[in-house]
């Protein structure tokens, strides 16, 4: 794959023109306080870059899932501020994506300030299903930039999504690979192609359905695959534990047996936890204790426990396969690590791979999120990256939308 970089696009000039720049600024909040602001840290370069060269910078970014509505929880604002504290950079916010806000703000930008948007998702246009309605709204968007506009795709977290500000954009303006979308994928094509083994995967986190389908492409490429979070219930399930009231995708049942019987079939080890810590409610006050995985409705909270962390044992034994590890990728904390009754699990893994002299990714929002709430620093593990899907689908070798419409458009 090639693409137009960034660098070509200062080259051929930007002085006076408008950019569009898709970002990753989905940060995890509480309240209206960004909690982690790595996502945001590594977007600033290429907008510094861009309005640096005089460029008038629109950045287009998502924060959580909205239903394709305004929704002041989801607002951008939160991050907005943050990029325009660290970066100093003259930051404007729009209230609206491309309604009056936005196209006044855009058309008063001066050289080397910078427009944020509103998050793009409370348009239900940019994750329609309708290739029309997404290019319509892409149209919108890039209408935004006037007369000699480019966009640059640098949100390599979203790069999975087929949305019309990742996507369908890309046909409509000269189209460039944003620097981190590179770095990142110059990173993860290092696990692609001769990871040093053993090559431990371990998977967590909550979005199940959308990442239990690349462990189909990764029991062919690693040696261990340790399944903790909410992933786990699903397995646990398959094999006939009751899960109580866990995370669970009833309809993926099949295809977690299917995974274990093709995974004894490869030589893969699918390595399950072996306990659990059950929960009597989702919340910081919630009455817990550490049961068995096979036995999880057995104890204090019957069928309605709810399992928000991996065990001790659990943990003890994923950081032993870490560290007997050469190459380990992990995407998806172990448990529900905002809540430190049910943090260990994710502790654990991210000590051992701290420790570890293996060559480590961490993927995801949450996930670097995570490492950085429980006292890590970035510069324990190999590469912290800011996509979780996107570079599990990266590592699976599907092609990713956000940049198959790259691919060499200018
Ligand atoms: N057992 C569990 N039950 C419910 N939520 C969980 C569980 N384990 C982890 N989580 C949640 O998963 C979320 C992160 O998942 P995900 O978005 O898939 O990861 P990432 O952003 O790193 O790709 C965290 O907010 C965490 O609280
Ligand atoms: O947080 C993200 O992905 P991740 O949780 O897989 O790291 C990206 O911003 C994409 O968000 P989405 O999964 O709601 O499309």
């Amino acid at each position: 794959m090639t693409f137009h970089t960034l660098d070509e696009l200062i080259a051929d000039g930007v002085l006076g023109r408008h950019v569009l720049v898709r970002s990753d600024l989905n940060v995890p909040l509480d309240g209206f306080t960004v909690t982690d602001d790595g996502r945001i840290r590594a977007s600033i370069p290429v907008v510094q870059k861009l309005a640096d060269a005089g460029a008038r910078v629109i950045v287009m970014a998502h924060l959580g899932r909205p239903q394709g509505e305004p929704d002041p929880q989801y607002s951008i604002s939160p991050a907005a501020t943050r990029l325009a504290e660290l970066s100093g950079l003259d930051v404007r916010t729009a209230s609206d994506v491309t309604g009056p806000s936005a196209v006044a703000l855009a058309a008063e930008l001066t050289d080397g300030a910078v427009l944020i948007l509103e998050n793009v998702r409370f348009d239900a246009r940019e994750t329609s299903k309708d290739d029309a309605e997404r290019a319509a709204f892409a149209a919108e968007l890039a209408a935004l930039t006037g007369q000699n506009g480019a966009y640059v795709n640098d949100a390599f977290g979203a790069v999975h999504r087929k949305h019309a500000s990742v996507f369908d954009i890309a046909a409509l303006l000269p189209a460039y690979q944003g620097d981190l979308v590179a770095t990142e994928m110059r990173v993860l094509k290092t696990l692609t192609e001769a990871p040093k083994r053993p090559y431990v995967v371990v998977l967590g986190g909550s979005k199940v359905s959308d990442k239990l389908a690349v462990i189909d492409n990764l029991l062919g490429r690693a040696d261990h695959l340790l399944i903790g979070g909410g992933m786990a219930f699903t397995f646990l399930k398959a094999q006939g534990h009751e899960v109580g009231g866990s995370l669970l995708e009833v309809d993926q049942l099949e295809t977690c047996r299917g995974y274990l019987k093709r995974a004894k079939e490869l030589g893969c080890d699918i390595v399950l936890p072996t306990d659990v810590v059950v929960a009597s409610k989702f919340g910081a006050d919630a009455e817990h204790e550490v049961r068995t995985a096979s036995d999880i409705e057995g104890g204090s909270f019957g069928a309605t426990g709810l399992g928000l962390d991996i065990g001790p044992d659990s943990g003890e034994k994923f950081a032993s396969y870490i560290r007997s590890a050469n190459t380990v990728f992990w995407n998806g904390p172990m448990g529900v690590f905002e809540i430190p009754a049910f943090a260990e699990g994710t502790r654990a893994v991210a000590g051992a791979l701290a420790e570890s002299e293996a060559f480590s990714v961490v993927g995801g929002g949450d996930s670097a999120a995570a490492v950085r709430t429980l006292g890590f620093h970035d510069d324990e593990f190999g590469h912290i990256s800011t996509g979780g899907g996107a570079s599990l689908e990266y590592l699976e070798g599907k092609e990713l939308p956000g940049l198959t419409a790259l691919e060499a458009r200018k």
